[in-house]
């Protein structure tokens, strides 16, 4: 079954009892639900407007909403809409920060306009640089993902930034990548693919190589800088930028960090006091920056260490095959010889015997380790670098991703599941 799809009338027959039952939302309230574990959810809208997450639902089509996910329905001024499948949980809800989030909306869409209107080579003709911050699940994805889709409702097409290597929405976990948006985020497809610009950090924690994370979030600024050096329109719809909820010790740090290096102009600090105080105080010289503190939804879904884990299990299933198994990734046998293979960061700088004494080697964040293909890489994820040279690794962007299925020693062969397609080179 193809999630996302849009068959006009009844719902399918299922064998069962019939589960459909119709909800109506009165004006500002939202109905809030996580599929069940199992199945898919068809809903449709019968009366009315209703958004998902900024994207308007079409009218009388019903939409097909995969398992385990979560979202909600707001509408502005009142709908009915229809539901059929099991859900783990749904409720209406009539108290929800959406005011406060559209009309950050509309300063930003000032913003937008008066940049669009100055000379494209002045400095004001920057628009707004978003970046959204707050501990783990506040709602950063999703705020992020409204101010996006208004913005490209309205016929802007803003640059998405996920620097969150753990839950980002873009690519698979272990990245930080960027994405122009055109067109509202579709409800069950997410981020649209086409032409992401990724960089491949390869854990999903920044602690075990932070040095490297800042490198990489440096790599994607500038390469964004120099797009919108050359083009007026993406320049003046600015960018929003999601982050890692992790905000305590290193993780203020490389917030702190994003911020400086992307020139941000709006930081948007998603329920928490504390944050937002820390960053108000930290950024009071910086006049042109401008910390806003929002409400967290009381929709958003906490989520275990055990359920995130999953997810990125999930993710990097959906990456080869697909959100609905649609996807065929190529199954390829390649020899030994025609891949090579280099793991970045970790071990000594140079061998001990080469050190001062008393010295300690110091692990270089940056060092290219060649790595031999022995059974070591098996089931491991790699990503495919458009480097032409192994000094090239780490400031290039990367092609796509192989997942190795096996390895046979004795004939020097390497099978692996591809899907390339992810990104042009920069
Ligand atoms: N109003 C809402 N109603 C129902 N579900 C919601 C609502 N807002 C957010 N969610 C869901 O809650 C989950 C967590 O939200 P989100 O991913 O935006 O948080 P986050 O702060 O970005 O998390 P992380 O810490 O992983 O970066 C998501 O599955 C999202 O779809």
């Amino acid at each position: 079954m193809a999630y996302g799809g849009t068959a006009v009338g009844p719902p399918a027959a299922t064998g069962g009892p019939s589960t459909a039952r119709q909800v109506k939302l009165d004006k500002e309230c939202e109905l809030r639900v996580e599929v069940g574990p199992d199945t898919p959810l068809r809903l449709r809208l019968l009366t009315g407007n209703a958004e998902i997450f900024g994207t308007e639902i079409p009218p009388e089509i019903w939409v097909t909403f995969p398992p385990r996910l979560k979202f909600a329905v707001f509408t502005w001024y009142g709908a009915t809409i229809e539901m059929d499948g099991t859900t783990e949980t749904d409720y209406t809800a009539d108290e929800t920060p959406m005011i406060s989030y559209v009309n950050v909306h509309a300063v930003l869409e000032g913003r937008r306009n008066r940049a669009k209107a100055l000379p494209s080579d002045s400095d004001s003709s920057q628009g707004p640089r978003v970046i959204v911050v707050g501990p783990t699940d506040s709602g950063k994805s999703t705020l992020s993902r409204m101010l996006l889709s208004w913005a490209a409702k309205q016929g802007w097409k803003p640059t998405f930034v996920d620097l969150d290597i753990g839950q980002g929405s873009i690519t698979i976990p272990g990245c930080i990548a960027a994405t122009p948006i055109e067109m509202p985020i579709d409800s069950v497809e997410g981020i649209p693919l086409e032409m992401p610009l990724v960089y491949f950090y390869g854990h999903t924690t920044p602690s075990v190589n932070a040095d490297l994370y800042k490198v990489l979030v440096k790599e994607l600024a500038q390469t964004l800088e120099r797009q919108f050096a050359g083009n007026a329109e993406s320049r003046a719809a600015g960018m929003v930028i999601n982050t890692m909820g992790w905000i305590e010790g290193v993780g203020y740090e490389l917030l702190l960090n994003a911020i400086e290096t992307f020139n941000a102009t709006v930081v948007l600090v998603l329920g928490q006091e504390k944050l937002c105080s820390m960053l108000k105080d930290v950024l009071r010289n910086k006049p042109n920056v401008d910390v806003v503190k929002l409400q967290k939804s009381g929709g958003v879904v906490s989520r275990s260490a055990k359920a995130r884990q999953k997810a990125r299990s999930y993710r990097i299933r959906e990456y080869f095959y697909g959100l609905a198994n649609d996807l065929s990734p190529h199954s390829n046998v390649a020899n030994f010889s025609d891949l090579t293979v280099y793991r970045i960061g970790g071990g000594p700088q140079a061998p001990r015997s080469a050190l001062p004494i008393g010295a300690e080697p110091a692990a270089d964040p940056s060092r290219l380790v060649p790595v031999n293909i022995n059974r070591d890489l098996l089931h491991l994820v790699l990503a495919v670098s458009f480097a032409k040279e192994p000094e090239q690794i780490i400031s290039s962007n990367v092609a796509g991703f192989i997942y190795i299925t096996d390895i046979d020693i004795q004939r020097f062969e390497i099978c692996t599941l591809a899907h390339i397609e992810v990104s042009s080179a920069v």
